[in-house]
Order: C-alpha cells, then sequence, then structure tokens
C-alpha cells in the first residue's frame, strides 16, 4: 500500500502562496453599514481632516496661554469674558490677550486663543474670570487634522473591516468602500456511512457533522457557502459533485476519503478532473496528516480528513491560510494567549502537533491544560478554547514550560 510521503507545513503554505495568492476576487461598492468582516480592495485615503476646526477637549475658558504663565490658587490672573462658544456652530470671535471665552468641550476655539483652561480651575465674575492654574499653548487642545489628516493613507487594500474602521471612514465622510466579492465555498463530504442530521439513525450509519462545522468555520472567515452535500463513495458520483462544485465556487472544501482505505478514492478523482490536480497529498502535521491540496481550472481543492476533529484542525491551519490568501488579506494575525502547561505533553516526531488544551486562570497566570481524545471525537475541539502548536523537532512540552495557545 502506498504510504504518504509528507510536506511540512511552511512548505505547504508556500505552495498555497505559489499557487492561489493571485487569484483574481472580484471586487463591489458597498455601504459602510454592511461592511463590517469585509476586506477592503482598494487603499483608502482621507478626503479631509479630523477635526478640520480647533476644539476644546475640556469645558473651559479658551484663552492665549501667555495670559495664564504664573497664575496660582493665591495669585490668580485676571481675564475679561467676552462670551461663549456653542455647540455645532462656527465660532467667528477673535480673542487677543486678556480675553477669554467660554467653550464646551468638543467646540469650536476662537481665532487667536491656543489653550483651554478647565473650568475647575477658575472662578466666574460678572464679566471677568480668575485663573487659578496656568496652561501651556496647545493645552486642552485639538488642533486641526490632530486625529486625521488629509490625503493621509487610512487603510489599506487587504484590511478586515472591524468596527472601529467604520467610526474612522464615517469621520471623514466615506459611506461607500470597495471590498472583495466573498468568496463562494462549496463543501462536500464523502462516505457511505453518512445521513443528513436529519434522519433517523440506524447501526452502522452516523450523522454528517463534517459539513456543519465547515460552514460555520467559513462564515466566520467572512464566505458565502453556497452548497454543501454528503455524497457516497463513488468515484463517477464523487467526479460529478466536484465537477460542477468547481466551477460554480472559488474555492471546494473536501472531507474524507483522503487517507489510504480501499475506498479513499478522493485523490483520484480529483486527479481525473483535470490538471495539475493534486499538489500535495500527506502533510507533517497531527491531526491532519492526509489532507490534499489541489488546483483544477484555477481553482483551489482542498481535501480534509474526514475524522471531525482533524478535519477542523487541518481547516484551521490549512483552509482558514487558503482563505485569507483568497482575500488578499493583509494580516496573518492569530488570537493567542501565553500561560503555563500543568502536565506534559507527548508530540508526534516529525509531525507539528496542534494539541488542544483548556486555559485555566489563577493568581500567577493562566494554567493550560491538554485536552485528551481521539480525532473522531467531535468535542475533543469542543472541549478545548485553543490549541498549541508542538514544532516537528520538539518531542514535547515539558510541565511548567511557558506555551502560547490560539484561541478558538
Ligand atoms: N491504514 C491507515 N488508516 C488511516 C490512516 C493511515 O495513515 N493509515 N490515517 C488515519 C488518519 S490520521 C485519518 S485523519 C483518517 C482520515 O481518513 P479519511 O480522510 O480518508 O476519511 P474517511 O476514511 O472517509 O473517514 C474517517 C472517519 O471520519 C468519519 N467521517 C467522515 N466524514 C464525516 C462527516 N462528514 N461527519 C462526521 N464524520 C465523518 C468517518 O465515518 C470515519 O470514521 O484516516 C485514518 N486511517
Ligand atoms: O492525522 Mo489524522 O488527521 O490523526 O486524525
Amino acid at each position: 500500500m502506498e504510504m504518504f510521503k509528507v510536506t511540512k507545513v511552511c512548505e505547504v503554505k508556500e505552495i498555497m502562496d505559489q499557487n492561489f495568492s493571485s487569484y483574481d476576487l472580484p471586487s463591489e461598492t458597498i455601504d459602510i453599514l454592511n461592511a463590517q468582516g469585509r476586506i477592503l480592495s482598494k487603499d483608502i485615503y482621507a478626503l479631509e481632516n479630523v477635526p478640520h476646526f480647533r476644539r476644546s477637549t475640556v469645558d473651559g475658558y479658551a484663552v492665549v496661554s501667555a495670559d495664564t504663565f504664573g497664575a496660582s490658587e493665591t495669585l490668580p490672573a485676571f481675564i475679561n469674558l467676552i462670551g461663549d462658544a456653542h455647540m455645532g456652530e462656527h465660532n467667528q470671535s477673535h480673542l487677543c490677550s486678556d480675553k477669554c471665552m467660554y467653550v464646551p468641550t468638543g467646540g469650536m476655539l476662537p481665532e487667536g486663543a491656543d489653550a483651554v483652561v478647565m473650568i475647575e480651575y477658575v472662578e466666574k465674575f460678572q464679566d471677568e474670570i480668575a485663573i487659578h492654574k496656568s496652561v501651556a499653548p496647545k493645552e486642552n487642545v485639538m488642533d486641526i487634522g490632530d486625529d486625521i489628516k488629509q490625503d493621509q493613507l487610512l487603510f489599506t487594500r487587504g484590511t478586515k473591516i472591524k468596527a472601529h474602521h467604520l467610526g474612522v471612514l464615517a469621520s471623514v465622510g466615506i459611506t461607500d468602500v470597495d471590498v472583495f466579492v466573498k468568496p463562494k465555498i462549496c463543501i462536500l463530504s464523502t462516505g457511505d456511512e453518512l445521513i443528513d442530521p436529519k434522519e433517523d439513525l440506524k447501526p452502522g450509519v452516523i450523522r454528517d457533522i463534517n459539513t456543519y462545522t465547515l460552514s460555520g468555520l467559513c462564515t466566520e472567515l467572512g464566505c458565502d457557502v453556497i452548497e454543501k452535500k454528503v455524497v457516497k463513495d463513488d468515484f463517477n458520483n464523487l467526479k460529478d459533485t466536484l465537477k460542477s462544485f468547481i466551477d460554480k465556487s472559488d474555492l471546494v472544501l473536501l472531507s474524507g476519503g483522503s487517507s489510504v482505505g480501499t475506498k479513499d478514492m478522493t485523490p483520484d478523482v480529483i486527479n481525473a478532473l483535470g490538471s495539475p490536480g493534486v499538489l500535495i497529498h500527506g502533510i507533517a502535521m497531527k491531526p491532519g496528516k492526509p489532507t490534499i491540496i489541489a488546483k483544477i481550472n484555477n481553482k483551489a481543492v482542498l481535501g480534509l480528513p474526514g475524522q471531525p476533529a482533524s478535519c477542523i484542525m487541518a481547516f484551521r491551519v490549512l483552509g482558514e491560510y487558503l482563505i485569507k490568501n483568497l482575500l488578499h488579506l493583509n494580516t496573518h494575525e492569530e488570537l493567542f494567549l501565553e500561560g503555563v502547561c500543568s502536565t506534559n505533553i507527548h508530540a508526534s516526531p516529525g509531525r507539528e502537533t496542534y494539541q488542544m488544551v483548556t486555559i485555566e486562570e489563577s493568581s500567577d497566570g493562566y494554567i493550560i491544560n491538554p485536552v485528551h481524545g481521539k480525532s473522531g471525537m467531535i468535542t475533543l475541539i469542543s472541549r478545548a478554547q485553543g490549541y498549541i502548536k508542538i514544532p516537528m523537532n520538539k518531542e514535547g512540552i515539558s510541565v511548567g514550560e511557558k506555551v502560547k495557545v490560539y484561541l478558538f
């Protein structure tokens, strides 16, 4: 029987880069209110300054700062009050030395003022105020363009839009953005034993898990799952479904039939559909060793292991990377936290090991506990809060060792 020649995870990523990073996803223009989680397809520049007039950052009195120098509790500076600034109104007043104006937080400073004294340090009389604390030039003032400068590059192509990005765009009056169209994904799971979760159970069959978890993972990444299907282990049936899925989507996820069993025909089905076909079959990772990376008609096909936990982990490590490539995402950031292992953890030599863990908070920091179970158990993942990566040249992790936990 043919055994796998495995490729290192870092080499697999390089091969994916070479084959799929120039994949051409179309772009569309959408309202920013619908843009959260989408990926920018063009750089965005500021069209104006923020703020575009000088604003006070406190409730207080706009002054010429030099007038306040030396002011103290015992020796206040007395300054004439010329009036109030109002929110939302163009302040057309002009201040000169020994004059001040009341300005609320965010209000427009009069010309000539260069600082604001907080109301707490002021005693107000009829037409003048006594200032008990000096202010430095620019104190409590937000200058024109302090937040954002006109023509400044705000976000680059490939940025994933989060809530704070929406705020920046709104602040400069940009209400439409160009984003990549969500990648269309088809999900195919193969196995004679698989039934739909709605069907009745009988001995020998199991409910399909993987098309559900994969749909969820793709949706979380901002993809559009346009179809999912379970098919029997029949060469022609599998080939026809795979072909129609490749034709209508940007990426096909396939699970099952990737190992070396008599009915594991996924690699042959892929190769029957065109060249180059299977690029990689067998990856130095655990779980996920039988994973397949393929290319047909310029489209990516990712063949994931059938075991539910392996399927999720292989997707997280390779599927996510591939989708981020298709989307031209400019970061491959992964959220992690650091903690200390509560026990020894064994690894599989020659394979990068992904160990599921739970995280416990303690007064000394986070304690990391391994979650044990078989790759066929979906709860191996659902009981875990994240995973640690053990490099292929390391035999394991020792109790007390510091580790990075990548969060689910
Ligand atoms: N002789 C060997 N046997 C196996 C090897 C090996 O190297 N030599 N590798 C093992 C590893 S590692 C994995 S992982 C699995 C991968 O198997 P396949 O990708 O070929 O998947 P299947 O055989 O089709 O299924 C495996 C397992 O998963 C269940 N399954 C499949 N699809 C689903 C689904 N949609 N929902 C829930 N469960 C699913 C299936 O019933 C099987 O129990 O191979 C090992 N064997
Ligand atoms: O490598 Mo498998 O994917 O052990 O479960």
